[in-house]
């Protein structure tokens, strides 16, 4: 019998990123290789400075790694000009940041509908109102950031990543800045989206009981993978970052 086995949606190849003097180089990156397939979570942990939001940054494209390669659907980011690549970040790639990134004197029809604008697709409002309403939104279309809870602006930032309809989603502390309920809430939306959805997620955050909601987790330390598990709680998330930050 043949395996079918969908290729990776983000492919990761010995990924280097140093910064600073040739003097005095600061590896921030020193050969990751990972592979993040659809209809998955990926959680990234380690200590502080471990590399944690470089790795988010050069898999997502927003920023060049020094070596390496980076794929996002089978498409070398390394051979892409920054025309080329800011369309497949746009098409291919959602965001959802700790700080929400909203722009205020939208509303929350409006800031979902963003990267169609930036896109120069005019949106339907249908689809507008499917995205919000796919995040319980539905009756707040009209309220701008400032008339909504921190938790109610998450779940915008994340109708504006899925509007797109991205194969992969990049998650910085993405419940970095709720209190646990709208935290769970949140995190119970990107859930489904990977198993409902068939998304793949890729998520930095120092929370375990936030990274326990992902199938894996990566840990990260020096700029190096120092393992990783699956199906994880958050006792055994905890246990190896207290290893990872003791030595
Ligand atoms: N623009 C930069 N210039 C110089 N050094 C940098 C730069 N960005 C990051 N670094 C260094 O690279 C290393 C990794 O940083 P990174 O921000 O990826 O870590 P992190 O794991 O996300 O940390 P934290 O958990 O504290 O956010 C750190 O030593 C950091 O000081």
């Amino acid at each position: 019998m043949t395996e079918h086995t969908t290729p990776p949606v983000v492919r990761l190849r010995e990924l280097t990123r140093t910064y600073g003097p040739a003097d005095a180089p600061v590896h921030a990156l020193d050969g990751v290789s990972l592979d993040l397939a659809e209809g998955t979570w990926t959680a990234v942990m380690g200590p502080s400075g471990s590399g944690k939001s470089t790795l988010l940054h050069c898999a997502a494209g927003l920023d060049r790694p020094t070596s390496g390669d980076v794929l996002i659907g089978g498409v070398r980011l390394g051979d892409l000009d920054e025309t080329r690549l800011t369309r497949l970040r746009r098409d291919r790639v959602g965001f959802v940041f700790q700080s929400f990134n909203l722009l205020p004197s939208l509303t929350a029809e409006m800031n979902a509908a963003l990267p169609l604008l930036l896109a120069r697709r005019r949106p339907r409002r249908a689809e507008v109102r499917d995205a919000l309403a796919a995040v319980g939104l539905a009756d707040r279309a009209t309220h701008r950031p400032a008339e909504l809870s921190g938790g109610q602006r998450q779940r915008v930032a994340i109708a504006r990543a899925l509007i797109t309809e991205p194969q992969v989603v990049f998650a910085d502390e993405p419940t970095g800045a709720l209190d646990s309920t709208s935290g769970r809430e949140v995190l119970e939306l990107l859930r489904a989206l990977v198993d409902e959805r068939k998304r793949a997620v890729v998520m930095v955050t120092h929370d375990p009981v936030a990274a326990s909601y992902a199938d894996r987790v990566v840990f990260l330390r020096d700029g190096r993978v120092a393992g990783e598990q699956g199906q994880p709680t958050p006792r055994r998330i905890a246990e190896r970052m207290t290893e990872l930050e003791r030595r």
